[in-house]
């Protein structure tokens, strides 16, 4: 990928950006997506801007300061979850994904790159989120494009330790998801701490959604059968 065409943009991330392996990241990505539907983000363009330029910006909160744990929920094909590890390799982060054959292939690029900070987990939200080995377990859970705001809140708060935080990574509908999502987040034990705005270098509209966590999570969430998605909160 052409990085040099985005030296200025990235000059504001606050972390060293590994180019090489993110290209050797890519063409395991664009190997195995032969193979096994990954993604749809193929043009190298939109790879280096919606995938790993946009896996950058939770950096950009002042909630991803400090050397505690990440949770990367629903992580994919490891975005943001992998990037993050990719720039923070002092941090332990570990990725979760309820379909296996992403996980299987999380491990191959975490052998492949050498990574010595990545765990990846094959699990679902509503299961592990009552997990102790989970359970308010992490400073940090990040999330992008998983579900709207209410269910994510469900998904996502369980894991987060007292004074952690969720940065949730939402496209333009963020403030209208933020004010849907206004009593799960409260139920959850969350606050909303800031919403942080900014757009990619193709013009697109993000926001971080960041939400603290003041209270614990009661007992009886994350609830089990589906229920955070067919009856949100
Ligand atoms: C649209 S993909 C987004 C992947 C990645 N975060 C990204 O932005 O490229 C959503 C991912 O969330 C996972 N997922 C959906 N519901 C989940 C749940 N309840 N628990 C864990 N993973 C889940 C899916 O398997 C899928 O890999």
């Amino acid at each position: 990928m052409n990085w040099q065409t985005r030296k200025d943009y990235l000059k504001q991330f606050p972390v060293e950006i590994p180019t090489k392996a993110f290209d050797r990241y890519g063409d395991i990505l664009l190997d195995w997506n032969e193979r096994m539907n990954l993604t749809r983000i193929t043009d190298e363009d939109d790879m280096m801007d919606k995938h790993f330029i946009d896996s950058l910006t939770p950096t950009l909160a002042s909630a991803y300061e400090g050397t505690g744990k990440i949770l990367d929920l629903g992580t994919g094909a490891g975005f943001p979850g992998m990037v993050l590890a990719m720039v923070s390799p002092e941090r332990d982060v570990h990725l979760m994904d309820s379909l296996n054959k992403r996980i299987t292939f999380l491990d191959h690029v975490v052998k492949e790159l050498g990574l010595t900070n990545v765990s990846t987990f094959h699990g679902r939200a509503e299961e592990a989120g009552r997990d102790r080995k989970f359970r308010e377990q992490y400073g940090l859970v990040v999330s992008r494009a998983v579900a709207r705001l209410p269910i994510l809140a469900e998904y996502c708060l369980p894991f987060v330790r007292l004074g952690g935080h969720l940065i949730a990574m939402k496209g333009a509908e963020a403030v209208e998801e933020v004010e849907e999502a206004k009593r799960a987040i409260e139920i959850l034990g969350g606050q909303l701490e800031e919403i942080v705005d900014l757009r990619l270098p193709g013009g697109d509209e993000r926001h971080l959604v960041v939400i603290k966590k003041v209270k614990g999570t009661p007992e009886k969430y994350p609830r089990g059968g589906g229920k955070p998605r067919k009856d949100p909160l």
